[in-house]
């Protein structure tokens, strides 16, 4: 009898404690009123103070609030990025210009210094005909200029200045088309492997972007996959679309998606990234041809930008060539000048391309590319 009420007595303890232990957990777990709300993560300034033993509830709550969006970056502006970048062509071009200088301002002008300019002309890429041009002008300018005071001295910086950008002939037209008759201007972007071709149209992207035009990316160059995400990581960085597909997905049809968002949308500009493949000319006329043809379904291109890496010279001119016997290119972009001191390039490429070189590559940075103009060109090399 004893041995039954104790244990009845040691049961109802049992139930007691596990009673007490229950409410104290439950009440632990309950959020205090408003605390634990996302709101408290994002502004947490405005919360109170949490209490010791709620902070631990708290934390599931910070972990499951998506993460906040990755800051837009602001691209340079024209402005600061021109006298930037002026300095960078300086400092790139500067010596062919100094050699040139030095060479003409010597008392004599013999045949041995006349062969030296011809040296450092052609050394600079310029290529065979426009070397003989200038230099057949530069003899005469400074024969007649220079007799026709006797004793008096031309100013061969002004001369020279006049000859270069007469050969970089300023009157062609370098405007990029960035807009369409009432659809988006679409430029295609065209060149061999490494020319620069994704890093442009980044860059073109960042050009826009500043200027506050709306732009989408359409990432074409579906040979390579890491190309796509390249692009993707360009357009992420300044909040532009890209228009992608998956790895090995036809080229044309990514473009059509890329450039109907932009119709669809009322964008301003759609840039298309393509592959540079010189696999052979069939295979690359029918390849760009068909990204042309599928865009044109949509709204017309508007330029066709052939990317070339000024370090490879005469020999990317080459390869530069069936690009342009494949596509109507309309422009060229001449990228890596900072690594080069060929600057005679954009000389050979307008001639030997008959189009204009309409922007400059001087660096690997987001924003180190810049309008091409022939005076702002020639002072650089003259420093
Ligand atoms: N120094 C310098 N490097 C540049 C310039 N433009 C591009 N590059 C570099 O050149 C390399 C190749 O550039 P990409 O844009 O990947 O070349 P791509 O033509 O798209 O190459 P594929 O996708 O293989 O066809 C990268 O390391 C770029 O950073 C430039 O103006 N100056």
């Amino acid at each position: 009898m004893a041995g039954e009420t104790l244990a009845l007595i040691i049961g109802i303890a049992v139930v007691a404690i596990a009673l007490v232990a229950g409410l104290l957990t439950t009440g632990r777990r309950r959020p205090p009123s408003v605390q634990g709300r996302s709101t408290d993560v994002i502004s947490p300034s405005k919360a109170a103070p949490p209490a010791a033993d709620t902070a631990v509830a708290e934390v599931p709550a910070a972990t499951v609030e998506a993460p906040p969006a990755p800051a837009l970056e602001r691209p340079e502006s024209t402005a600061s990025r021109l006298v930037r970048l002026r300095q960078r062509l300086a400092s790139s071009q500067g010596a062919l210009g100094r050699g040139l200088l030095g060479l003409l301002s010597r008392d004599k002008l013999d045949e041995d210094t006349w062969e030296s300019i011809e040296d450092v002309l052609l050394t600079a890429d310029l290529g065979v005909a426009p070397t003989q041009q200038v230099v057949t002008n530069l003899r005469t300018r400074l024969r007649v200029e220079g007799g026709a005071k006797s004793g008096e001295r031309p100013d061969v910086r002004a001369v020279l200045r006049e000859e270069l950008i007469a050969l970089v002939d300023p009157g062609l037209d370098r405007r990029l088309a960035v807009t369409g008759d009432g659809n988006p201007g679409v430029l295609l972007v065209v060149g061999v492997n490494g020319a620069g071709k994704t890093t442009t149209v980044g860059k073109i992207a960042r050009i826009l972007v500043a200027e506050d035009r709306s732009v989408v990316l359409g990432a074409a160059d579906t040979f390579r996959a890491a190309a796509v995400d390249q692009l993707a990581t360009w357009g992420e960085r300044v909040g532009v679309e890209v228009v992608r597909g998956g790895e090995g997905t036809d080229p044309a049809s990514v473009a059509f998606d890329a450039v109907k968002s932009a119709v669809d949308r009322g964008i301003d500009t759609v840039i298309v990234d393509t592959a540079g493949r010189l696999q052979n000319k069939a295979g690359l006329m029918d390849e760009l041809g068909k990204v042309k043809r599928v865009i044109e379904k949509q709204a017309p291109v508007t330029e066709v930008l052939l990317v070339l890496d000024a370090t490879t010279g005469q020999n990317g001119l080459v390869q530069a060539k069936v690009f342009s016997e494949v596509v109507d290119v309309t422009g060229v972009v001449l990228t890596k000048l900072d690594g080069s001191a060929k600057g005679g390039i954009v000389v050979a490429v307008q001639q030997q391309l008959g189009v204009p070189v309409k922007l400059v590559g001087l660096g690997e940075g987001p924003d180190d590319l810049a309008p091409f103009d022939a005076a702002a060109f020639v002072d650089a090399l003259l420093g």
